[in-house]
């Protein structure tokens, strides 16, 4: 501490509970829009984390950046060098099926992804990796009481974005059971496994592979607010 891409020289600038978009400027939209107190404890690469209160409750909020290479740098010193237990990703998804539309939002009780990361990372031989059973209890629960409907599914987590076979996704989603596709829970999981420490991962349809419809940049970076209410609730 401080590690390679974490500034921070006191791991209790950092909540016990990270909550974790890709994009920094959503960090930043979180910490502006729903925390007070809030001190900023990271700005390496712009990757911003802010710790704050909410509801009178601590809790911090830092960016993964995009994919799991990027994402498994930082969960890894969070968990590791800074003592962090909870990390909750709130995430953009592409829909794989008509049945989850725009805005709504996805809690990944698995994720299922083609990707070397664990294997590399650890030998873990599996292409399928849970999330904590004992989060994703509290944030149904959460869920429950803001009356805000979710999904409870398998996800895929891709390292590519751009495919150039497109039709590839109904293959994943007819074979392994996936509903929406993002790019970093696999490698959260995993290294919250091996780790023995907690993930969790929400995520609000931003697109829809199937029906093509989108939202725009800045409406992934501002608007996705009720997965952000539902994860916010972690806070202690
Ligand atoms: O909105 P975020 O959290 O960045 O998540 C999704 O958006 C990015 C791709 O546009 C990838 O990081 C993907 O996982
Ligand atoms: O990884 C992602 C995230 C949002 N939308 C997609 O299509 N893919």
């Amino acid at each position: 501490m401080p590690t390679p891409h974490i500034e921070s020289k006191n791991k209790d600038e950092i909540a016990k509970t990270v909550l974790m978009p890709g994009d920094p400027l959503r960090a930043k939209f979180i910490a502006d829009t729903f925390l007070e107190d809030v001190t900023q404890f990271n700005g390496v690469r712009n990757v911003l984390g802010y710790t704050g209160t909410y509801k009178g409750r601590r809790i911090s909020v830092m960016a993964s950046g995009m994919g799991m290479p990027s994402i498994g740098i930082y969960s890894y010193e969070l968990y590791k060098f800074y003592d962090v237990e909870n990390i909750i990703r709130i995430g953009s998804c592409g829909g794989y099926t008509p049945d989850v539309k725009l805005y709504d939002v996805i809690l990944a009780k698995d994720v299922w992804s083609e990707s070397s990361f664990a294997k590399v990372q650890s030998g873990y031989e599996s292409d399928v990796v849970e999330g904590t059973p004992e989060l994703n209890q509290r944030l149904m629960e959460y869920a429950e009481e803001l009356e805000i409907p979710m999904h409870i599914e398998r996800i895929h987590s891709s390292d590519v974005f751009y495919r150039e076979n497109f039709e590839e996704y109904k293959e994943i989603h007819h074979k392994h059971g996936c509903v929406a596709v993002e790019m970093e829970a696999f490698a959260l999981f995993h290294n919250a496994q091996v780790l023995g420490k907690n993930a969790a991962c929400l995520l609000t349809v931003s697109d829809n592979l199937a029906t093509h419809e989108a939202t725009t940049s800045e409406e992934r970076q501002n608007a996705f607010t009720n997965m952000m209410k539902i994860a916010l609730e972690m806070a202690e």
